[in-house]
């Protein structure tokens, strides 16, 4: 994430994307997450200007665009993470399932075991795999022994790493390779039951295996989660997106359908972008 500010302002006549319109004629797919006039700011800095987005269930959204756009400041905004630090605030609403996450009145601890974050940089804690995993767990529910390995052994596998570490659950979750790192960091986070999982460039600390694996598991988790990843790779936020939202400076300039903003964009900047004119 960048610390650079944007000396610039943004195009205010760019297209705002309509919330729900034919997107959901496309994908028969609920708003799991709907965002209504949010602005952020860092201090006085409005890093995101009136941004209007639905997110919708069981499908992967990417966010693209040039740095210092604003992709990982949405992110963040989604699970509210930026109230770890000060002078940082979001206006406006961010609903999920129809309710206000933005409430002063919300659980953070609840929300952020709804809406699950894998960052950049694989972050196993210095603890074995198995408590890696474990520990999430025990932060939100007291469980039996037995039904807490079950619990991590299910998340294992689901992030698709179970084969590879079956035989050495007691070794530290930092002895494994990067790639494992991040499939154990994806673990962690299925682990908690999260309904929407946030990735803020999972890849790009890998190499391209661990990547292609990171890529599949995406594909294998939206059939139970509601997925957004930052991404500055336009052909990952191809192979892996239904949605794309195509943001510049603080701005939604346009969100679609992938394969429209891919192949026939309706704004001009998202074209220039997308053709490496910019970025
Ligand atoms: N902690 C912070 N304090 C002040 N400004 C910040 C902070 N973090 C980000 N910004 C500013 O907010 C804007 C959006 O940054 P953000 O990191 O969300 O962009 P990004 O699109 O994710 O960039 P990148 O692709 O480089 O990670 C930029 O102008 C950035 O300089």
């Amino acid at each position: 994430m960048t610390e650079q500010l944007v000396a610039e302002t943004a195009d205010t006549t760019a297209a705002q994307p309509s919330i729900g319109s034919t997107v959901n004629r496309v994908t028969n797919r609920r708003e799991k997450v709907s965002i209504r006039n949010m602005r952020f700011y860092y201090g006085e800095h409005e890093a995101l200007k009136t941004v209007n987005l639905p997110l919708y269930e069981n499908t992967v959204t990417a966010f693209i665009g040039p740095s210092g756009c604003g992709k990982s400041t949405l992110l963040r905004v989604l699970n509210r993470i930026y109230e770890l630090y000060p002078n940082q605030r979001a206006e406006g609403e961010v609903l999920l399932d129809g309710k206000n996450i933005l409430d002063p009145r919300q659980d953070l601890n609840l929300l952020r075991a709804q809406i699950g974050m894998v960052f950049q940089k694989p972050t196993p804690f210095p603890m074995t795999i198995f408590d890696n995993v474990a520990f999430g767990i025990k932060l939100y529910e007291k469980l039996p022994k037995s039904e807490l390995e079950d619990r991590v052994v299910s998340a294992l596998k689901r992030a698709g790493l179970w084969s590879e570490v079956k035989d050495k659950l007691n070794a530290s979750g930092l002895s494994l390779s990067g790639g494992q790192q991040q499939r154990l960091c994806i673990a962690r986070g299925v682990a908690v039951k999260p309904e929407v999982i946030l990735l803020d460039e999972p890849c790009s600390a890998l190499d391209p295996i661990s990547t292609g694996k990171i890529e599949e598991l995406i594909g294998e988790l939206k059939s139970e989660y509601t997925i957004i990843i930052v991404t500055h790779n336009m052909q990952q936020a191809a192979r892996v997106s239904e949605f794309t939202t195509f943001m510049y400076l603080g701005s939604v300039i346009e969100f679609d359908t992938t394969e429209k903003v891919f192949t026939n964009p309706s704004q001009q900047k998202t074209q220039d972008y997308i053709t490496g004119r910019f970025g």
